[in-house]
């Protein structure tokens, strides 16, 4: 198997984030005028994410994503360099023009996690931030060109690092769609 990269802030193992942190600072990676966004509060759910969809550092296969309650986030520097890179999705992934950087995402139709905002914290600086707490569509990394004959060696890299892998999100959040896709059908009390 040839040496792969999960991502770089796990690939040597990662510390556990600090319960008390209130929040901190991400940018996007231009040298000059990055985008910046201020979070005031920790984001929930992080976790590695294969889909082919999140925005991930070059050379890695996953991404490190989380959310965060919309009111807790502000783009606070250069949002004029933002553009939603595809408005068909269910998440809109505002992305800086000039590095590619996916600063945050947002969705703004009826969904399970409505009110919610996806964003990067390997962007920050600040320490404190959750740690991942699982990885989630593992297996959607062959459709970006991965050798399947080698998703048995990304499995077991991540439960050597300690993160349960899942091929869609992690059954407590499917759990919460499920309940949210439930109520709406009438299939269960509001
Ligand atoms: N195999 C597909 C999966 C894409 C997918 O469903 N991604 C999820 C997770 S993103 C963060 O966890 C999702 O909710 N997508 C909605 C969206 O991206 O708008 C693939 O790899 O593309
Ligand atoms: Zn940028
Ligand atoms: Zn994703």
């Amino acid at each position: 198997m040839a040496p792969f990269s999960l991502h770089p802030a796990i690939d040597n193992g990662f510390s556990k984030g600090d319960p008390s942190f209130r929040g901190g600072t991400l940018r996007c990676l231009c040298e000059r005028d990055p985008v910046e966004l201020t979070l005031t509060s920790n984001v929930a759910h992080n976790h590695a994410c294969g889909c082919s969809k999140c925005w991930k550092p070059d050379g890695a296969l996953f991404s490190l994503v989380a959310v965060v309650p919309s009111e807790k986030l502000s783009v606070t520097a250069n949002a004029d360099k933002l553009a939603v890179i595809d408005d068909s999705a269910t998440i809109l992934r505002y992305a800086c023009r000039d590095c590619g950087v996916h600063i945050y995402g947002r969705i703004e139709k009826e969904h399970p996690f409505y009110g919610l905002d996806f964003v990067h914290t390997d962007l920050s600086d600040d320490k404190g931030w959750q740690e991942p707490q699982f990885a989630a569509f593992v297996s959607s990394i062959i459709e970006a060109g991965f050798d399947p004959s080698g998703i048995d060696a990304v499995r077991a890299k991540f439960k050597e690092l300690g993160l349960e892998t899942y091929d869609a999100l992690s059954p407590p959040l499917m759990d919460a769609i499920a309940t949210w896709t439930g109520k709406k059908n009438g299939k269960l009390p509001a």
